[in-house]
């Protein structure tokens, strides 16, 4: 069955859905699933833009060879190795032995380790064309978004950026392609996830990126997950533009890590103190139930970030020490933060807390609340402190 969608005359989206996969990378929730979005140019030469992940290579290579009609690929353009876009590469090769293999010099010593692939290379750089006949391609460097190797490909005659994960989404395409033919509303978490997620750590790249392509005349994005953007392409730019910028709404995440109830009653007791105070985002996550994906997809979103934990074995419970050191790899910034703990002997929780806020550099709005067990008067206090100090910073 030929899925191939013609975007434009001559131009088609060849892309697939993915609703098996549970964790894209092995660790990011899908429940929505993912497309990935492969592009076909058809010209005086014939240009593949990113492959897909391999688990769905027949179809894929049934599409493809449909759309050409006995027509050659002549090159396959590579904005970004990594094998949910590369895993067709040698089903291509085998295809297509002539086919020349688009890249620059950070993609080729990639394609020799993950295909050994060494041949047919053809290197590009920062400004270089390529020409297939009525139509040329533009390549512009976008490094670290989200590899070191990637790259995004401009068609200006038709105004078109395939700008690789850039401007991506999780969640399949269920029968719509373009922003305007899809659920934008049901999509809207899988988006920010998607950047929060998998684009977050590279805010400054992203914001090289923006700038860098902010003088082109774009009409479609076309992304290797998620809806190609023609209608919104001004409100997804701008959601970039500020998620980049680190730039957050009021609203408190407060996670907390608790095995018999009590640091959970903490985290219940400042959920209160803030709406007290006026504060209506408040998301309170559970770190034992609650996928590290969507608590940082919420830190993400609002400035005050506060983190509670019982102490465990003389440290911090094990599924707060996966948020914590995922948002210390992730280098967000710009937050307000406070923290809560709880013990029965000597504790153990605040010293990994303290390690967290000094690599962060988020400013503490108060001093931590440490209970033993049930949270007594004087904790109750140190709770309603930490809320009352959070919500003031948050209104200045
Ligand atoms: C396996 C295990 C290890 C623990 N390690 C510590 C510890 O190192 N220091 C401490 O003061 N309490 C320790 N505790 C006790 C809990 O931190 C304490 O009971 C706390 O009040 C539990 O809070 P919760 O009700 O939110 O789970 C440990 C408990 C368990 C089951």
């Amino acid at each position: 069955m030929n899925q191939a969608i013609e975007i434009k005359k001559n131009i088609f989206w060849i892309g697939v859905n993915d609703r098996r996969t549970h964790l894209f990378e092995n660790y990011w929730p899908l429940p929505k699933g993912v497309a990935y979005n492969s592009y076909v140019i058809i010209d005086e030469k014939v240009a593949v833009i990113d492959t897909i992940e391999r688990s769905r290579m027949d179809d894929y290579i049934e599409s493809l060879e449909a759309t050409l009609n006995g027509r050659k690929v002549d090159y396959l353009i590579i904005n970004h190795m990594e094998p949910d876009h590369s895993g067709a590469i040698k089903a291509l090769l085998c295809h297509y032995p002539d086919l020349t293999l688009v890249g620059n010099s950070k993609t080729f010593p990639m394609l020799e380790n993950f295909y050994g692939v060494h041949t047919n290379l053809l290197e590009v750089k920062e400004g270089s064309c390529l020409n297939l006949g009525e139509q040329q391609l533009n390549f512009y460097m976008v490094p670290m978004l989200h590899w070191p190797e990637t790259m995004v490909t401009y068609l200006p005659k038709e105004q078109l950026l395939f700008s690789g994960d850039v401007f991506g989404a999780f969640g399949t395409l269920d029968g719509g392609i373009f922003d305007d033919q899809v659920d934008l509303e049901y999509l809207e978490e899988e988006i920010s996830r998607y950047y929060s997620n998998i684009v977050g750590k590279y805010g400054m790249p992203a914001q090289t990126a923006l700038k860098k392509l902010g003088g082109l005349a774009i009409r479609m994005i076309c992304a290797t997950h998620g809806p190609i953007w023609r209608s919104h392409i001004p409100e997804i730019i701008a959601k970039y533009d500020k998620w980049s910028k680190y730039e957050t709404e009021e609203g408190v995440v407060i996670a907390f890590s608790s095995m018999y109830g009590h640091t959970e009653k903490m985290a219940d007791l400042i959920g209160r103190f803030l709406a007290e105070k006026g504060i209506k985002k408040i998301r309170i996550h559970d770190t034992s139930k609650t996928h590290p994906s969507y608590m940082i997809n919420d830190i993400f979103r609002y400035k005050g970030v506060i983190l509670g934990s019982c102490s465990y074995n003389g440290g911090i419970f094990p599924t707060m020490e996966t948020l914590l050191s995922e948002l210390e790899n992730m280098g967000i910034k710009n937050h307000y933060l406070a923290f809560f703990t709880n013990k029965t002997w000597a504790g153990g929780a605040l010293p990994r807390f303290t390690q967290f806020a000094d690599k962060m550099k988020w400013e503490i709005v108060a001093p931590h609340a440490d209970a033993s067990g049930s949270p007594k008067s004087q904790d109750v206090e140190d709770c309603r402190n930490i809320a009352y100090a959070m919500a003031e910073k948050l209104k200045a």
